[in-house]
């Protein structure tokens, strides 16, 4: 288990985090959500032991994990951690970027397990392609490989699937966070992407004004808000008389005691975001069509 007990950080004079508490049990999957600037990746950063905190403690089963100020090499091998900068070898293969972190003695199991690891990540075709020659995307997807090479226990993803394309996001998703469960690793994800959280997670933690928000499932977080920075992760949302509704949970109607003219109209795959405004206030209503601009509507939830 994760243990992350009263952690505080600052850069310099500015506090980034403080009093963080949470668990993870082994084997589960974490996402961490939270504003740009929010600290996400400073927290795994803490939590990887690449900074040191200035209150807390970290603990991964019986071992503290401990920053630079007290190991001369940052790391343990239980836990691994891929940052949004990847940090590979250019000028080898991805085969032996990969192969590179396992063991010389069994060269058999050694080039096996590496092809396991390029088929998690669809890379199957690229596996000799120096790795200078890949691109951001592919690269992302080596360095998520590496990281899975002596299967630690805990992995910490920082951003894992932001420089790839949508047509390979979905199935690599699938493809990673299953392997991740078959192989009973734990996982932390730092994201912007609800669809690395609602299909995959299964709890996710809201950092918000330096702390913890909230830790919840993502159904939970999803069907109940209660904040409309949680909300906003999700979808268009609007706060009605102190509550929080999703775009779709309001209708276009024929009669209602509110009403609004339509000020915009925005395709959005399932049907159309109707702007509204209420007394110079906007409303967002998800609708079957667009709506005339300027055109008055009732709508209710
Ligand atoms: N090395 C550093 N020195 C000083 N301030 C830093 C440093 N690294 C990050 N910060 C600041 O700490 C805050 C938290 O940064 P962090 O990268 O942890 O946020 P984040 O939630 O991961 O953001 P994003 O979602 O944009 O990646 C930000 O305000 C950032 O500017």
């Amino acid at each position: 288990m994760l243990r992350v007990d009263n952690l505080h950080f600052s850069y310099g004079k500015t506090e980034i985090l403080k009093s963080i508490n949470f668990n993870l049990k082994a084997r589960r999957h974490m996402s961490i959500i939270g504003e740009s600037g929010s600290g996400k990746s400073t927290l795994l950063k803490l939590i990887y032991g690449e900074l040191d905190a200035n209150k807390g403690q970290v603990f991964w089963r019986d071992t503290e994990i401990l920053g630079p100020s007290h190991n001369l090499v940052v790391g343990y091998d239980f836990m691994k951690y891929v940052t949004q900068e990847f940090d590979l070898m250019p000028f080898i293969s991805v085969e032996d970027n990969i192969a590179k972190h396992l063991s010389r003695f069994y060269p058999e199991e050694r080039l096996e397990r590496a092809h396991e690891l390029i088929k998690v990540v669809e890379l199957e075709e690229f596996a000799q392609t120096k790795v200078k020659n890949l691109s951001g995307g592919q690269k992302q997807r080596v360095a998520l490989a590496r990281a899975l090479a002596k299967q630690p226990e805990i992995l910490l993803l920082d951003e894992p699937f932001s420089h790839i394309d949508n047509f390979k996001k979905q199935s690599l998703r699938r493809s990673i966070f299953n392997f991740l469960k078959s192989k009973n690793i734990a996982c932390i994800v730092a994201t912007h992407d609800r669809n690395d959280v609602l299909g995959f997670a299964d709890e996710v933690l809201v950092l918000h004004n330096q702390t913890v928000l909230r830790q919840d499932t993502p159904q939970q977080l999803y069907q109940s808000p209660k904040h409309p920075k949680i909300a906003a992760f999700f979808e268009e949302f609007n706060v009605i008389d102190g509550e929080i509704y999703y775009a779709h949970q309001l209708k276009i109607v024929e009669s209602s005691n509110m009403q609004g003219v339509v000020k915009g109209c925005y395709f959005n795959g399932r049907g159309w975001l109707v702007e509204l405004d209420v007394n110079n206030e906007m409303r967002i209503v998800e609708h079957s069509d667009c709506l005339e601009i300027n055109s008055l509507h009732y709508f209710s939830y």
